[in-house]
């Protein structure tokens, strides 16, 4: 199945809620609730809602996902290893999308892309085991044509490219460099036909730049939202990320 995504003047967010989860989960409580944040999020500008249901269940956990599943009006995109629990568990939840991630328990967060050439039997097959349960897949992996030419030929319709060394970068050069790494993935991505969503460590002023690029399709942003949102609150987060990413895109478009 391949996805041409209409390449247009708009681009969607994805709202991640791992981290309201995180809150949630530090006494133990049953607020702040991830589905109430999910909803406000939809209510608020999301496009998706997108969450981690990670192998240590360090945020959000699997009665989560389940509650959530039925009450979101725009889209669920599960985000998991590729391990047969989490592969089976989607297959029972049926979210529209599932995003393939790397995941070690040591890391604070996700460090890297998907290893999808280095793991391409295993990944292919992770792919039409989704694809037939009807669920769309999505493979994060960084913007590396290798990567993205492996994630093709394994039958993703979707890559989500890793924006994380843009976020954590520096020195203006560097800055530059891995932006053009993320314009360059995108061409490729397009050229192949695949949707380009992008994500991971994006906030209020360095998302700009990523919205602007043509034929991203949508940006999953989560943590700086969850943070954002302790002093303008929650809809407010949302909306105004929303509203930047816009800003930044039709600012683009002639
Ligand atoms: C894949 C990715 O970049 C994010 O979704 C990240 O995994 C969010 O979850 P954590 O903050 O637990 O890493
Ligand atoms: N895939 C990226 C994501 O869902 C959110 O990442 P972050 O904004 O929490 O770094």
């Amino acid at each position: 199945m391949s996805y041409l995504h209409p390449a247009g003047p708009t681009i969607e967010l994805g709202v991640n809620i791992d981290h309201v989860a995180t809150l949630r989960n530090a006494r133990g409580t049953t607020y702040p609730d991830p589905i109430q944040a999910a909803l406000l999020a939809e209510e608020s500008g999301a496009d998706a809602i997108t969450l981690h249901l990670r192998e240590d269940r360090r945020h959000i956990k699997d009665a989560d996902v389940r509650a959530m599943r039925p009450l979101l009006k725009t889209r669920m995109n599960l985000e998991s290893a590729v391990t047969t629990e989490m592969l089976d568990f989607a297959c029972e939840i049926k979210p529209q999308d599932v995003c393939l991630v790397p995941e070690r328990r040591a890391e604070v967060t996700t460090e890297g892309g998907l290893d999808v050439a280095g793991n391409f039997a295993v990944v292919k097959a992770a792919v039409a085991q989704l694809q037939q349960a009807g669920i769309r897949v999505s493979l994060f992996i960084d913007p590396d044509e290798a990567q993205i030419q492996a994630a093709a030929e394994a039958g993703a319709p979707v890559i989500e490219l890793h924006t994380g060394r843009y976020a954590e970068a520096v020195a203006p050069q560097e800055l530059q460099d891995e932006l053009e790494r993320i314009r360059s993935g995108v061409r490729a991505g397009v050229a192949r036909g695949l949707k380009v969503n992008a994500g991971h460590g994006l906030h209020y002023t360095n998302v700009q730049a990523i919205a602007a690029i043509p034929n991203i399709a949508e940006l999953n942003i989560g943590h700086a939202i969850v943070a954002q949102a302790v002093f303008d609150g929650w809809r407010k987060a949302v909306s105004d990320m929303k509203a930047i990413m816009l800003q930044a895109r039709l600012g683009t478009v002639k």
